[in-house]
């Protein structure tokens, strides 16, 4: 069973996006029909040069994207041309059913003289959050950061409220693309998946993602639901907080949920921020976004918050941050307060020297984050993960940049260092709660890794309302409101 796929013509003609009900609308949904254009080839040839070097925008896992200028340079787009044919397929089905503000929206398609599709969406003109976070010299100051985790949250959430759910499954700092207006966007529907979880097309979907991102118990297609968007969503929050890479084999752990979960833990909030910038000027913020990631990233997919918890507190969080006068007045009188542009200023980059000291010391290397996706033919396991055993099999497909396979045999696991390859196993953790332990192999085990601290203290706000004197009333009563929603 591969990617899902669908004669792009004829999802374009049904599609009808007075039928993309919600559950709940959101705002941002656009209340009037799109047009899909479908664009003739040497048209968009004649736009981006012949697909010039010159107009060379970036390149994916499957293929390469360019800056078109149609309509007399009326219209600036990107144009992606793939070497996957499922995934643009996906992608136009998808996102011809949905359009927001917060997506990077599709535009229009037109297929090669090959037949080969290539899809054109909306220009983002100020790269993606990747480069913002890891290579511009001036890392984001707090406002801007949490600003796009809003944004993005709002997006993930638009998707698991539509009618049916749309569930992204490669959520990611590269994957977030940032539009003229300096807001964040979340595109690349290539993995994503339209349906009720129990519908056939996605039970019989294998997982697919991106390792660092990937939720470690989507093992198996049945295992899919919105909580492992949450849990990619966890991890992107706490690339954003601290400027850490998912998975960075400069520091150890590489995983940046295996760093900065016992850190949470144990109520060291300000130790996971950007060293670059230092924590936020209002200690609360730090707390609150600190817990938000923590709760996303659970190994329980069921104790995770769903988006629109996610988006309210980041709401909340957001306008603590653009008004830090107001919030921390009391603390600021007798101090002298300072205007929302000089809070950020003042944790504008640090000094190199500064930050090299801060950052933790065992650098190894650098590697980039990898996509897993799913491979057409890969024999699934019928048993759920509670009966997983050496011969379950997850697919997975090759990896980003590399061009090697990814084992499609039995999954290697690596937990505490372990190196062993071999089968899937489980494991008894202290809470007395079964989590299959999945092995990868030593040089690809990174996206898979999971803090196992984290199972097994078996979550986060167990430890946060232990020491309840240390922290604030208001904190304990949004940690008392979040678990209450999501109990044990
Ligand atoms: N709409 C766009 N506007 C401007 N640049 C874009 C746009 N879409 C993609 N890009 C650029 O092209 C690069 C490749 O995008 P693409 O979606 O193919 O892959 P990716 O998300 O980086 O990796 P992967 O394929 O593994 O998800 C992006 O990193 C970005 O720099």
């Amino acid at each position: 069973m591969g990617y899902l796929s669908c004669n792009a013509d004829s999802s374009i003609a049904t599609c009808d996006p007075y039928n993309w009900e919600l559950h709940r609308k959101p705002k941002t949904i656009h209340k009037k029909p799109f047009k899909i254009t479908h664009f003739s080839y040497s048209d968009l040839e004649t736009a981006t040069n012949s697909f010039s070097p010159t107009n060379f925008l970036g390149k994916g896992s499957h293929g390469s994207v360019f800056k078109a200028s149609l309509h007399d340079g009326h219209l600036i787009a990107a144009v992606k041309k793939t070497t996957a044919p499922a995934t643009v397929d996906n992608e136009i089905e998808i996102l011809s059913r949905v359009r927001s503000p917060r997506l990077v929206n599709l535009l229009g398609f037109s297929s090669d003289s090959v037949g080969r599709k290539v899809i054109v969406v909306e220009y983002m003109p100020n790269g993606s959050l990747y480069e913002i976070l890891h290579t511009n010299s001036k890392p984001p100051a707090w406002l801007t950061r949490v600003r796009f985790a809003l944004q993005v949250a709002k997006a993930v959430q638009l998707l698991h409220l539509s009618n049916p759910p749309v569930i992204h499954r490669d959520i990611k700092s590269s994957n977030v693309l940032i539009d003229g207006e300096n807001n964040a966007r979340l595109g690349d529907f290539g993995l994503a998946l339209r349906g009720h979880v129990e519908d056939v097309k996605i039970k019989c979907t294998p997982p697919a993602g991106t390792m660092g991102y990937l939720d470690p118990g989507y093992l198996a297609p049945g295992d899919l639901s919105a909580k492992s968007d949450v849990f990619s969503f966890g991890i992107l929050l706490l690339e954003i907080i601290s400027g850490r890479k998912a998975i960075d084999m400069k520091y150890s752990p590489p995983s940046v949920v295996d760093w900065a979960a016992p850190l949470i833990r144990g109520g060291e909030y300000e130790a996971v921020c950007d060293v670059r910038i230092g924590p936020p000027e209002d200690a609360v913020v730090m707390r609150r976004l600190a817990v938000v990631a923590a709760r996303c990233v659970r190994s329980t997919a069921e104790k995770r918050p769903e988006m629109a918890e996610v988006v309210e507190c980041l709401k909340a969080v957001c306008k603590r941050v653009s008004s830090p006068i107001w919030n921390n007045f009391g603390r600021r009188v007798g101090m002298g307060a300072c205007s929302s542009s000089q809070t950020v200023a003042k944790y504008e980059p640090l000094d190199e020297s500064h930050a090299e000291i801060a950052r933790t010391t065992t650098r190894v290397g650098l590697r980039r984050n990898r996509k897993v996706s799913s491979v057409p033919g890969v024999d699934l396991p019928s048993k759920e993960v509670d009966g997983l055993n050496n011969k379950d099999q997850v697919g997975r497909s090759r990896s980003v940049g590399s061009g090697r396979e990814i084992r499609s045999g039995p999954l290697d696991s690596n937990l505490d260092g372990d190196k062993q390859l071999g089968g899937v196993r489980r494991r008894r953790v202290g809470s007395g709660v079964k989590v299959p332990t999945v092995r990868l192999n030593k040089s690809r085990s990174m996206g898979m890794l999971r803090s196992s601290k984290l199972v097994n203290d078996n979550g986060f706000l167990v430890q946060f309302v232990k020491n309840p004197n240390r922290k604030e009333k208001e904190d304990a009563k949004l940690l008392v409101n979040l678990e209450k929603r999501s109990p044990e």
